[in-house]
């Protein structure tokens, strides 16, 4: 028995007195939590949402110092709420109204140039003078930017329903977020929602696409970069106990060859410009229908054949349908040396792929909530990761895309593995564990690794005893 516990991810951290209690108390709310009419992991996250802000587990995850998010796309950092409430109301925001019921945003010192299957562009501010109902306008637009609705079933039948409808809501968005003065507050204002939550740290993947001034000039990938150096710069000057933020490179797996080469060339060129900021590589987008790991194998190898070092942060087995081509990415994504696994939901399929990812001590970020938005599980006690968790398998928990699916920071994820993936074997040991990981397994050096864990540690010993029972 006592053997078998210890297998459990944190089974073997030794815990202090008072850390025992807590753990204890966690313990006695999560059989409350499970005994109630309505088990919040069972249900959808769009329906648990509610129950889950009324939990006192999760109340206690969010004062919890959670270390780092590892796996989150820099397009869904900031809640919606913000980019209509702040960005859509600065001047010189046109919008148009797509065919597929969709906006697209753009801000320019005259009229845009009219958008393919989109209405004429309206000022937006002209358009708010002329409609009665502001606030009714302006949830329509939210509406437009995530995939949150009070009836998700309905909403969407299947995994290519779901996936559409996300991607649109990146294509709402990136008109705000690609414009460079928004660019800057934005992902500043991202920040400062990851800090709230008490998280320390990030490495975000990001498209680096090319933001563009009001008159219409453009910048290029570096400008990005510089942007996100300079602003998380600004940041931990305003907040000394936040350790940073890394960017992995991402393109979308829908790209040819000769453009994921190009891609490559770039990130490699990116990583010896910007060593500190720049972490990697990631190729991005739904993998069921894009291109497998192996397509882009020739791609992929420059940097090996080059003798340059690319750390690679890939997507790989965020799938459900076993034996496809994309279910290889997982073993070729540890054949490519992968930093870490994007989601690998598929992993417990794989006796060999796992084997050789906790051998190699590549951790798997497991994104619950993502996992369950976007179909591949219903309730998350049957999350494949429960295996990964029983067996001490590296992992991390990150919140993927949090301002799509409604949430914010980590903690609604960290609700969802503590209480849905882990069951009632998940204890204080086990978040401990998850936290030291995300900073074990993140890309920062030996020497921030030891900052960040002696930053943590201060933290966590402020969390114990500021929440004993
Ligand atoms: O869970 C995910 N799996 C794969 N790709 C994703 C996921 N979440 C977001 N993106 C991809 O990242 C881009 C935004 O930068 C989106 O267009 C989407 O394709």
């Amino acid at each position: 028995m006592q053997q078998e516990a210890s297998l459990q991810t944190g089974g073997r951290m030794a815990l202090t007195e008072a850390e025992r209690r807590l753990s204890a108390h966690l313990r006695k709310l999560k059989q409350q939590e499970m005994a109630g009419p309505q088990f919040p992991p069972a249900m959808h996250f769009f329906k648990a949402r509610p129950l889950i802000q009324r939990s006192p587990i999760f109340s206690l995850l969010q004062r919890m110092p959670k270390g780092a998010a590892l796996h989150v796309h820099s397009s869904a950092l900031v809640g919606v709420d913000w980019l209509v409430k702040n960005v859509t109301y600065r001047p010189h925001c046109y919008v148009c109204f797509t065919q597929r019921q969709s906006v697209r945003f753009r801000f320019s010192a005259w009229k845009p140039r009219p958008q393919p299957q989109c209405s004429p562009w309206l000022l937006l501010e002209t358009l708010r003078g002329k409609t009665d109902n502001i606030t009714d306008l302006d949830n329509s637009l939210i509406q437009n930017l995530t995939l949150f609705t009070p009836d998700p079933e309905v909403a969407y039948s299947n995994q290519d329903a779901v996936w559409s409808r996300f991607e649109e809501t990146f294509d709402a968005a990136s008109g705000l977020i690609s414009h460079a003065p928004v660019f800057k507050d934005y992902f500043y204002q991202g920040l400062q929602e990851f800090y709230k939550d008490n998280v320390m740290y990030l490495e975000l993947r990001a498209a680096l696409s090319e933001t563009y001034e009001l008159h219409g000039r453009t910048h290029h990938r570096a400008w990005s970069l510089k942007a996100y150096r300079d602003v998380a710069k600004q940041f931990i000057n305003e907040h000394p106990d936040f350790l940073g933020v890394r960017i992995i490179f991402t393109v979308q797996r829908s790209l040819n060859l000769s453009g994921v080469r190009r891609a490559v060339k770039e990130a490699m060129h990116l990583h010896r410009e910007f060593p500190e900021v720049m972490a990697g590589f990631d190729l991005v987008g739904r993998e069921d229908s894009g291109r497998s790991l192996w397509y882009f194998r020739e791609a992929l190898s420059l940097p090996a054949e080059l003798g340059v070092t690319l750390p690679y942060f890939f997507h790989a087995g965020e799938t459900d349908w076993e034996g496809t081509d994309v279910d290889e990415n997982l073993l070729d994504a540890l054949l490519f040396n992968t930093t870490r696994i994007g989601h690998g939901f598929a992993l417990a399929h794989h006796p060999l792929a796992k084997e050789l990812s906790r051998k190699r001590g590549v951790a798997v970020e497991v994104c619950p909530i993502s996992n369950q938005v976007l179909k591949l599980v219903s309730d998350l006690r049957n999350h494949p990761a429960g295996v990964l968790m029983s067996d001490s398998h590296p992992l991390v928990v990150s919140s993927d895309d949090p301002a799509t699916f409604g949430a914010s920071g980590l903690s609604y994820d960290f609700y969802e593995a503590f209480v849905g993936i882990g069951g009632i074997s998940a204890h204080l040991g086990t978040l401990k564990e998850l936290a030291i990981n995300s900073i074990r397994y993140s890309s920062l050096s030996p020497q921030m690794k030891d900052k960040g864990l002696a930053l943590w540690q201060s933290k966590w010993d402020k969390f114990i005893s500021e929440n004993l029972p």
